[in-house]
């Protein structure tokens, strides 16, 4: 599919999963079945089959987390825009909502603009997610898939790695919509200082950024899943691709949505 290059050995057409996966030398007629372009194609089958028969089949939430520019803006754009063009009904949202009067406070904050006590600032990214919850629901309900840019795990970990305790950081977002998926882009805090534009907003620091990684790995369950946040952006895209592609089949095949901090 996209990644179709030329083999030099053979001049027939491989595609790029069978060289990165060395599936050998293969050709139109014997493209592996295990390969993530048919899976990919298979998921598409069937979710317009799913479509054709289900009107009301929800969308999905899937929210993608990291550290500090580990690359979550960059592959949420991208699925975002490979979502549409597969004519799937699906919006981009990030967290904070910087557009909000409550995200506005939270912007100034993050710039070093205004100075807030440690508890009140968590409250606010809190209430920045409230305030947008019962949309966030009803799109998800009318069959809209949300890709959204950090959500309550950035607000545990972040605050956490602060040292204000982990349940106390979970309470006020008790109640709020789970994710079907999250996709944790894992990078380490060094290679991420490495990237462009880092050192910018209040967290963006090294050691902070360690903490930060450390609180993450707690909160794991089994909505997520891990990506190495260090490979190329190509690779990586694919990647997440299959994933989203995967939780939007189960979404549409009627797996209710849940809350946060509650059992799945
Ligand atoms: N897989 C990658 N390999 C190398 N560089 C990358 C990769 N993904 C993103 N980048 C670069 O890293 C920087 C940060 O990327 P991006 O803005 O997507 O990260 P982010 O996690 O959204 O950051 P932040 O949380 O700080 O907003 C950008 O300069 C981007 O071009
Ligand atoms: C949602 C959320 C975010 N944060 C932190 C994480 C980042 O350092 C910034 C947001 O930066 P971005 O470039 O807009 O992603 O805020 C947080 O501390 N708590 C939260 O709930």
């Amino acid at each position: 599919m996209m990644f179709k290059v030329r083999s030099q050995e053979s001049n027939m057409q491989v595609c790029w999963h069978a060289r990165t996966m060395n599936f050998g030398r293969v050709g139109p007629l014997r493209h592996p079945k295990i390969c993530p372009c048919s899976q990919i194609r298979s998921s598409f089958r069937q979710m317009q089959m799913n479509t054709a028969h289900n009107d009301n089949s929800r969308g999905s939430l899937i929210v993608l987390e990291g550290l500090d520019r580990s690359g979550k803006t960059s592959q949420s754009n991208r699925l975002v825009t490979f979502l549409k063009e597969k004519g799937l009904s699906v919006e981009l949202w990030r967290f904070p909502d910087r557009s909000t009067s409550t995200g506005q406070m939270i912007s100034a904050y993050l710039a070093n603009e205004s100075q807030l006590d440690d508890r009140a600032i968590h409250l606010l990214f809190s209430a920045n997610r409230w305030e947008k919850r019962s949309l966030m629901e009803s799109k998800v309900m009318s069959g809209t898939s949300l890709i959204i840019d950090r959500y309550s795990y950035s607000g545990v970990a972040f605050s956490a790695a602060k040292g204000l305790d982990v349940e106390w950081c979970k309470a006020p977002e008790v109640g709020l919509i789970a994710p079907d998926l999250v996709i944790y882009l894992d990078i380490s805090a060094e290679k991420a200082a490495e990237r462009g534009g880092y050192g910018t907003e209040r967290y963006e620091q090294l050691e902070f950024q360690k903490k930060v990684a450390e609180h993450y790995q707690t909160l794991h369950d089994a909505s997520w899943k891990i990506v190495d946040g260090g490979l190329p952006v190509e690779t990586l895209e694919e990647r997440i691709r299959e994933i989203a592609l995967g939780c939007i089949l189960t979404c549409q095949k009627g797996k209710p949505l849940s809350k946060l901090w509650q059992a799945k």
